[in-house]
């Protein structure tokens, strides 16, 4: 695309929470920060690693001594090419979501992760049924209290809803030249706040909201003639007359405009990777080391298109985010160059505690290493403290140490809780008593 995302109003919040805005920027203003860096507006069309080639779509060949692939990933639909199913990644398929809504009476929404919490928040004038395999919602990111705790949000009226959102916009392309290039291979993935810079309306003066439908995945999606033709057809007055029809294993069907697929990412690493020997990781990512070398000889790569396959350290795990992106692709730059001058590098600090600053339902939301308790198993111990339509604490203790938090709502805790969590300390002592309101809890441990 001729508009680069770009980092912007970056800050280091504490050692390892980090908070920025993403901005597309014309290629040229980067070119002229950064005078030894040139852009090419072209999808590679192949890759002869054994070689050190590209192959541009414009016909360019490039050798290279080193090569860092970002392609990043796209979204995993539930079905391909159907054309009632959507999912949204990029600029243009966000703007296709944004005309199809603005029609649209009911749309169903599968997938219970950072999309689909971001999306049935939005969407206004327009009945969501939200379908989720799980007993909760936000199941990538929470567990069943934090959920409980954001519920009330969604059922609020949206002028109830606080907290003008301050940051960045995202623009679209006004040269007219899309952001998907012409193989049709997608453009760069959405960020933080994607949704604020388009209406997200559909056609309901007052609609009913959004509806939960907890347990469930998609059983089968019919096009209107193919539910017509099936012996469903009985239930045409009872459902009424819609595009397509979503059959959810727990036998219910709705009728509605479309069905969005908010179903997670693979890596893109085809066609333009075929050919050569990468080893892939088990969810399609291209496998790196600790150095972000692929098992391709000068070939690195970085973000959402690669899979750790170090030991990781016992509070980081990889998410699909912009953050970890932006590290990895930092990390391995510096890698790279410090391959060539043939010095030693270290994991770089940022792989020791996994942190992630985003906001869910207008809540300031923050998580800390072993957030939700992944692999810990029955050996952990949860402290919560919540105050309604304010704030959610929660943190896990194993052995008497903290592994990991999240705390939804400007609690102010995240910096000691990281401390506390990069120290180890023995917080046995303390008990309940380490989530208690009246403590100043820095002074504390101060
Ligand atoms: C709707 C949405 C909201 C999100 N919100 C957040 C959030 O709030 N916080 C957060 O941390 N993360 C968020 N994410 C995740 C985040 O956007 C990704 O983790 C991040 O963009 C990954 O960066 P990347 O550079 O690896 O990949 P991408 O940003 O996807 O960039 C990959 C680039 O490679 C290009 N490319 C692919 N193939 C080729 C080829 N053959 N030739 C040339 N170029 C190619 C693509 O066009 C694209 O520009 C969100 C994602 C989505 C979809
Ligand atoms: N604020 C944020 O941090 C934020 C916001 C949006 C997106 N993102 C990132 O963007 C990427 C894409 O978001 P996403 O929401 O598609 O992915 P995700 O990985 O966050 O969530 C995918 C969800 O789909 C569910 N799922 C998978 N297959 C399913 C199926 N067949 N039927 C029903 N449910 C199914 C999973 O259980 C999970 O809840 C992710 O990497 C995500 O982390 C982050």
């Amino acid at each position: 695309s001729p508009l680069v995302k770009t980092v912007t109003n970056f800050k280091q919040v504490s050692k390892t929470l980090e908070e920025f805005d993403i901005e597309e920027q014309p290629s040229s203003v980067l070119e002229e920060k950064y005078p030894n860096l040139k852009v090419l507006q072209s999808a590679v069309k192949l890759l002869r690693a054994k070689e050190h080639l590209l192959q541009a779509e414009n016909g360019q060949t490039f050798h290279y001594k080193k090569l860092c692939i970002c392609s990043g990933a796209r979204p995993k639909l539930l079905t391909q090419d159907n054309p009632h199913v959507l999912g949204i990644r990029d600029t243009d398929s966000a703007q296709e979501f944004q005309k199809r809504l603005s029609k649209a009476k009911r749309i169903v929404v599968i997938g219970n992760g950072g999309i689909a919490l971001e999306l049935v928040y939005e969407v206004e004038g327009c009945e969501v049924i939200w379908a989720v395999k799980d007993k909760a919602i936000g199941n990538t990111f929470f567990d069943a209290g934090a959920a409980q705790f954001l519920i009330p949000s969604l059922e609020a009226d949206k002028k109830e809803r606080s907290l003008p959102c301050k940051r960045a916009r995202y623009t679209t392309d006004k040269t007219g030249a899309g952001h998907s290039g012409a193989s049709g291979e997608l453009g760069s993935a959405l960020g933080p706040d994607w949704h604020e810079g388009i209406e997200l309306r559909g056609t309901v003066q007052n609609s009913s909201g959004v509806h939960v439908e907890y347990e469930c995945e998609v059983d089968t999606i019919y096009t209107q003639q193919e539910f017509l033709q099936s012996q469903l057809n009985t239930k045409k007055s009872e459902l009424g007359l819609w595009p397509a029809y979503v059959q959810l294993t727990n036998g219910k069907i709705y009728g509605c405009d479309f069905v969005v697929s908010a179903t997670g990412v693979v890596p893109n690493t085809d066609p333009f990777l075929t050919g050569n020997n990468f080893e892939l990781a088990g969810d399609h990512g291209l496998r790196v080391g600790d150095h972000m070398r692929t098992s391709e000889q000068d070939v690195y790569a970085a973000g959402d298109v690669c899979t750790t396959g170090w030991e990781p350290s016992a509070l980081w795990q990889q998410m699909r985010l912009w953050t970890q992106a932006r590290q990895m692709g930092w990390y391995a730059a510096r890698c790279m160059a410090a391959d060539v001058l043939e010095e030693p590098i270290e994991l770089d600090f940022c792989f020791e505690l996994f942190s992630h600053i985003t906001k869910f339902f207008s809540y300031k939301v923050v998580l800390l290493g072993k957030f939700n308790a992944q692999g810990l198993g029955q050996d952990h111990e949860l402290l919560v403290r919540c105050t309604k339509g304010q704030e959610y604490v929660k943190v896990v203790l194993t052995g008497g140490r903290m592994v990991g938090a999240v705390l939804i709502g400007e609690t102010d805790l995240e910096e000691t809780f990281e401390n506390l969590i990069l120290n180890q300390m023995d917080l046995s002592r303390y008990g309940e008593e380490l989530l208690n309101p009246n403590i100043d809890i820095e002074d504390y441990f101060d």
